[in-house]
């Protein structure tokens, strides 16, 4: 399969459920041998499109494609786009190894593979008990081995951090770069930036329905600063150049400083003689939007119109799509 042959776009997609617009125009595209996060926060729309992508509801307009078809239209789907959309959808009664075990004979698909796979995802044992009695991160795991039961080229994965603990999410983003390493093309959901932000190369940010910003990971995130205050500003400026560090003066007698090496800016004050009042490192710019975002009125929250702040970012959206 070449690169394109995997890639995932969308154009225009919108989805209506009466008079409720799920997901508005939405467009952007998903590069092979990368991972790239969907972002947004609850309500926003993430599930209803990854749906749509995956061919289980309709769109009102627009399309979603996998290497230019419709999923509906992929020959062998479960050996093309692997997915998992909800965790929790395993026969309780079932052990985790029987239910890949069955999918497996529909997707034409070795019991050894299934084997390989839960030794994979790191559950070899718990999978020979009944799925009921898993823990949500357990779930996630086998959620994951049954995604990959084809060996596809294109993941698609609903959430698939939430209910993992903090080594489950590490051992997951490893899991992840390993896939987008071997050229896969992975798409990834989630509502918390901190969640998947040293896990993937791609953001795609929506909210209520909309595409707020898509781009690189590091064009989104700025460039790394700190804020420092300091008795005497103007001289903590003049060595910090000498050290060939950037600073320009902020409110209160405080500087920003264009390095995110707080113990550089520490030595060079303390070279100088100058107290540090506060050293800390700034919220990016990624980190800025996304707070916005969630902490800003969104439609599940109550609110039914937009904070000022997505306004804005929804306004300038054109302007940083290029993912
Ligand atoms: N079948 C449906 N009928 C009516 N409204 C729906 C339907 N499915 C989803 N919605 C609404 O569409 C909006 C987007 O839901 P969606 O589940 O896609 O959001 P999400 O970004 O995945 O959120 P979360 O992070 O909470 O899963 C929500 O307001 C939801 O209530």
């Amino acid at each position: 399969m070449t690169s394109t042959a995997t890639a995932i776009e969308i154009e225009g997609l919108t989805k209506r459920f009466g008079d409720f617009v799920a997901v508005d125009n939405l467009s952007f595209h998903v590069e092979p041998g990368r991972v790239t996060g969907f972002l947004g926060p609850n309500g926003a729309g993430k599930t209803t499109t990854l749906r749509m992508v995956l061919g289980l509801i309709r769109p009102s307009a627009g399309r979603a494609t996998i290497g230019g078809q419709e999923y509906g239209a992929i020959p062998q789907p479960l050996r093309t786009v692997g997915s998992a959309l909800e965790a929790t959808s395993f026969h309780p009664g079932r052990t985790g190894r029987d239910h890949l075990r069955v999918l497996a004979a529909t997707a034409g698909v070795s019991d050894k593979r299934v084997d390989e796979l839960l030794e994979l995802v790191g559950i070899p044992a718990a999978a020979r008990k009944r799925a009921g009695g898993y823990s949500m991160g357990m779930r996630q795991r086998l959620g994951l081995a049954a995604a990959l039961l084809g060996d596809p080229q294109v993941l698609v994965l609903d959430e698939p951090a939430n209910g993992l603990d903090p080594e489950g999410i590490r051992w997951l983003r490893g899991f992840l770069r390993h896939l987008a390493a071997e050229g896969r093309t992975i798409l990834v959901s989630s509502h918390m930036l901190q969640e998947v932000e040293q896990t993937v190369d791609d953001v795609v940010i929506i909210s209520n329905g909309r595409l707020v910003r898509a781009g690189t990971m590091a064009s989104l995130h700025g460039p790394a600063s700190a804020e420092v205050h300091t008795s005497d500003p103007a001289k903590l400026a003049g060595a910090l150049r000498i050290a060939d560090v950037t600073s320009t003066p902020a409110s209160e007698g405080r500087l920003i400083v264009e390095t995110d090496d707080l113990r550089l800016i520490g030595d060079v004050a303390m070279r100088v003689g100058l107290p540090i009042w506060l050293l800390q490192p700034r919220v990016s710019d990624l980190e800025g939007m996304f707070f916005a975002l969630t902490e800003g009125q969104n439609r599940n929250l109550g609110a039914d119109a937009a904070a000022p702040q997505d306004r804005d970012l929804i306004a300038g959206r054109e302007g940083g799509n290029e993912a």
